[in-house]
């Protein structure tokens, strides 16, 4: 037993039940080869389990995501290539053509459940940009409050890195920060986790229990001497540790299990559970404390500094009795009270200018005064900071 080995599996594995029983928000993320099984078509068999598990979630109140891959491998298919294309604009092309075939089979899939999908298109910048970062969130959260199903998958027409290293992994935790989700489960081709790529290593242990973020499955995955070749297991784990400063556990089972969602919402332990050590809460107010770089500032009226702070209320227009700065819409903006205080910082929803007209003024008088509705709140307590 290898030194990793010997230290992983000393460690507690104290879990009994899934990482998935309890939770609300999932984001489901499966990956080319089980979408297009290993590059030969759309595997509609698949593809309709899944969308049956997933609608069967939903019946049980659950919000679901799924974040999918397999536009190039359905773009070839589709065009009649039988190579990977190297060029990016060619596997741009291929995702282009792809994507269409992926979004009509969902949309099939879904629609015998009587559920509406929606195509979402991301790149990793959207969501490193405040403002679109806040756009992305506000779309998704009303697709889920609609019993929308979101099918996301990488926007490959305007990336070229993403394309190249074909990384969907990091997209799913992406998602997973940005709607604070629950559990993120990446369905893969393997059970879960081993010790060693088992493709590779017949000795390799599976792994079922583990703290994500931990540096030694790391090194299992793709540490010192590894192939680029081992990447695939590497970027999920990456994406669990990243998943998991949110607050969200990570699972990672084989998409041909049968019934795998169901059952682990159930409660059953099927594939590798990464458990995260963050409260939700505390990791989403460190998320925005990372991107603390004031650009204005609001002074709040008695009353809005009371719901604030004692009631962990959202900051209405209403309370705002004054604007300072130049901010754009999801830029932070300091909150301070009639003294000059400063009591929370936040994401604001609306720009200095907008902010200006709307201050003092009911939530339901927003439209009249702007011609549109942004959101009800000027900053939602999910985006605020109190310090
Ligand atoms: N330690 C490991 N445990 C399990 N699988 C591993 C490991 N290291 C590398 N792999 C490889 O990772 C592959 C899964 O990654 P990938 O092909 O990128 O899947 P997907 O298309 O689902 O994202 C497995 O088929 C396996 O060969
Ligand atoms: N966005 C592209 C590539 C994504 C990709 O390869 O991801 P994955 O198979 O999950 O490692 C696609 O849909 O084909």
């Amino acid at each position: 037993m290898t030194a990793v080995e010997s230290q992983l599996l000393a460690s507690p594995s104290s879990n009994s039940s899934s990482l998935l029983l309890e939770a609300k928000v999932i984001v489901v993320k499966v990956g080319s080869s089980l979408v297009t099984n290993n590059g030969n078509g759309l595997d509609q068999a698949a593809i309709a389990a899944w969308a049956a598990q997933i609608a069967a979630l939903v019946q049980q109140g659950k919000q679901i995501v799924l974040v999918s891959s397999g536009a190039v491998a359905e773009g070839m298919q589709r065009l009649g290539w039988k190579k990977r294309p190297t060029a990016v604009n060619e596997l741009q092309a291929a995702a282009a053509v792809g994507q269409m075939g992926l979004v009509q089979m969902y949309e099939s899939c879904f629609t015998e459940h009587q559920l509406h999908t929606a195509q979402v298109l991301l790149t990793h910048d959207d969501l490193a940009d405040r403002k679109r970062y806040l756009n992305a969130r506000s779309t998704l959260r009303t697709l889920l409050d609609l019993k929308v199903i979101p099918i996301i998958n990488e926007n490959d027409t305007v990336v070229t890195d993403e394309i190249r290293f074909g990384d969907n992994d990091t997209l799913g935790s992406l998602v997973a920060n940005l709607i604070e989700a629950d559990t993120l489960v990446i369905l893969t081709d393997q059970q879960g986790l081993y010790s060693a790529d088992p493709r590779k290593d017949k000795d390799a242990k599976f792994i079922q229990h583990a703290t994500a973020g931990d540096v030694t499955l790391e090194q299992m995955a793709g540490g010192a001497g590894s192939s680029v070749g081992t990447g695939g297991m590497l970027t999920k784990i990456l994406a669990a540790k990243r998943a998991s400063r949110s607050g969200a556990n990570t699972i990672i089972a084989s998409g041909r299990e049968r019934n795998v969602l169901v059952r682990l919402a159930a409660g059953e332990v099927i594939g590798t559970h990464l458990q995260t050590t963050e409260m939700k809460t505390t990791a989403r107010k460190q998320w925005l404390a990372d991107h603390l770089q004031l650009r204005g500032k609001l002074t709040l009226d008695a009353g809005a500094v009371k719901v604030i702070k004692q009631d962990g209320k959202s900051l209405l227009p209403i309370g705002v009795t004054a604007v300072e700065g130049s901010f754009e819409r999801g830029e932070v903006v300091a909150c301070c009270d009639e003294n000059g205080v400063e009591l929370a910082r936040g994401l604001v929803n609306y720009s200095a200018m907008e902010a200006t007209r709307i201050m003092r003024k009911s939530s339901k008088d927003i439209e009249k005064i702007l011609g549109y509705v942004e959101e009800a709140e000027l900053i939602h307590r999910d985006n605020l900071v109190l310090l």
